[in-house]
């Protein structure tokens, strides 16, 4: 039976399959030639003083349905950037997430921080894209990819500048992240099969997370002791979505996360 992940890339697939037609690789390679170099999103994550976050543009989800009206993502992820984010991420699925291409451009041209193309990868002409929209993070998900795969693809993200996000959501899929190479690493508490959100997926697997490699905890922040939970059982950043796009003041939400995190926020020189 076909899982909800499985219909998501296969609507991926028809998606680029229409946008290679439309711009083919060797065109797509020659615009990136002219892009500059991007951010480096490891050296963003790494940095000491408390727990990162990557603030997330999600306009939808197959789980909930219609989530936030955003009229203008570079107005949000500057106020993410201004609450103290240090990196963006960007939903550029678009059929079940309401997400685009044009939201990582307008994204891209609103922020000085790294920004990651989070979408289900599976082609090398993604990634060509991730770096021709200006990303400089790209998710790449054990669950969508056969190992290969997952290795070809983090080669190519990181031969064109960028980095990876490798994601894992159980047992065998973080030890294929790690055997892949991965340097930032997420754990994902939605299983995107089922669609349920447990947060002890994130307390079970990130402890081992190796110290070298930067552990993320993905998906069901609801609010500060979530990220105090996050932060105790060992991640160095969180990814939080849904509770930033539905509450009323983006920036002070995020305040709030990274406090909980013991992240110090400096107002005036972020606002
Ligand atoms: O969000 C979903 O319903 C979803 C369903 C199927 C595949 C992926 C999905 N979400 C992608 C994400 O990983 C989240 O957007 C991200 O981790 C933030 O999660 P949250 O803070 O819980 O919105």
């Amino acid at each position: 039976m076909s899982t909800v992940l499985d219909q998501i890339i296969r609507g991926v697939r028809e998606d680029l399959s229409a946008r290679r037609s439309a711009l083919p690789l060797e065109q797509l390679r020659d615009l990136v030639a002219t892009k500059p170099a991007g951010l480096d999103a490891l050296a963003a994550l790494s940095a000491p003083g408390g727990v990162h976050l990557i603030a997330e543009v999600k306009r939808a989800s197959p789980s909930k349905g219609a989530l936030a009206d955003i009229p203008d993502p570079a107005v949000l992820a500057a106020e993410y950037a201004a609450g103290g984010a240090s990196v963006i991420s960007v939903l550029t699925e678009q059929r079940r997430f309401g997400g685009s291409l044009a939201d990582l451009d307008a994204v891209r041209a609103a922020v000085t921080i790294p920004v990651l193309r989070k979408d289900f990868v599976v082609e090398p002409y993604q990634v060509w894209e991730a770096r021709a929209h200006g990303a400089d993070l790209v998710l790449l998900m054990a669950s969508a990819l056969q190992q290969g795969e997952l290795t070809e693809l983090l080669g190519l993200v990181e031969e064109l500048g960028m980095h990876a996000l490798l994601e894992a959501h159980d047992e065998d899929e973080l030890t294929r992240c790690l055997d892949a190479g991965g340097r930032i690493v997420g754990i994902n508490a939605r299983n995107l099969k089922t669609l349920e959100v447990d947060p002890s997926t994130v307390s079970r697997l990130l402890p081992s997370v190796p110290a070298g490699v930067v552990g993320v905890a993905e998906s069901g922040v609801t609010g500060p002791d979530s990220v105090r939970d996050y932060v105790g059982a060992g991640a160095r950043a969180v990814l939080v979505g849904e509770a930033l796009v539905t509450g009323a003041d983006p920036r002070s939400a995020a305040r709030e996360l990274l406090a909980a995190g013991g992240r110090r926020v400096d107002v005036e020189e972020s606002s």
